[in-house]
């Protein structure tokens, strides 16, 4: 029987995760997925990010896509954990522009907070290109203290 040394076991026993994150998906086990390949990419969705020069996936966003459009995905929270220009923006912005374009009532639908004015406005260009491909009706897309 191996014996796990001490001090990694002390280590290991500090980290205190909540009951959500405590099976991670691994996102270094996904592969870029052509949008092609992708299961449930709603068509105009498709169209809009081949012309934005976008023909595949990062793992991030494929691993993103899997657990909140499925196959297999239900309701819950998500912690992503990725590298820098790994692709995280697009990563959260997809299902949630997919996601709401089936929901008819006004109102507040996502709320995204972010630390900085700058990536607030990034985040707000990838969701202004994105949303007006997929929804009929205009959404409003707002930025506080921009
Ligand atoms: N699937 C993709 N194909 C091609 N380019 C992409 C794709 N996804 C994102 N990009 C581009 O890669 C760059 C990095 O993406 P992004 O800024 O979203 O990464 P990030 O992980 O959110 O970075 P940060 O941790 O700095 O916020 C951006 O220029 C973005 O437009």
């Amino acid at each position: 029987m191996e014996v796990e040394p001490k001090e990694q076991k002390t280590s290991r026993k500090k980290v205190a995760v909540l009951p959500w994150m405590r099976n991670p998906v691994d996102v270094s086990s996904f592969n870029k997925c052509p949008l092609t390949q992708l299961p449930f990419l709603h068509p105009r969705l498709e169209e809009a990010l081949c012309n934005g020069g976008i023909e595949s996936l990062f793992p991030v966003q494929v691993a993103v896509w899997q657990e909140t459009m499925g196959p297999g995905s239900f309701e819950r929270d998500i912690c992503v954990n990725s590298p820098t220009g790994s692709g995280k923006t697009l990563a959260y912005a997809l299902p949630i522009v997919q996601i709401l374009s089936t929901r008819a009532v006004k109102c507040l639908r996502a709320l995204v907070v972010l630390p900085t004015r700058d990536l607030a406005l990034q985040v707000l260009r990838e969701l202004g290109w994105l949303s007006p491909s997929i929804h009929n009706k205009s959404r409003k897309l707002g930025c506080q203290n921009c």
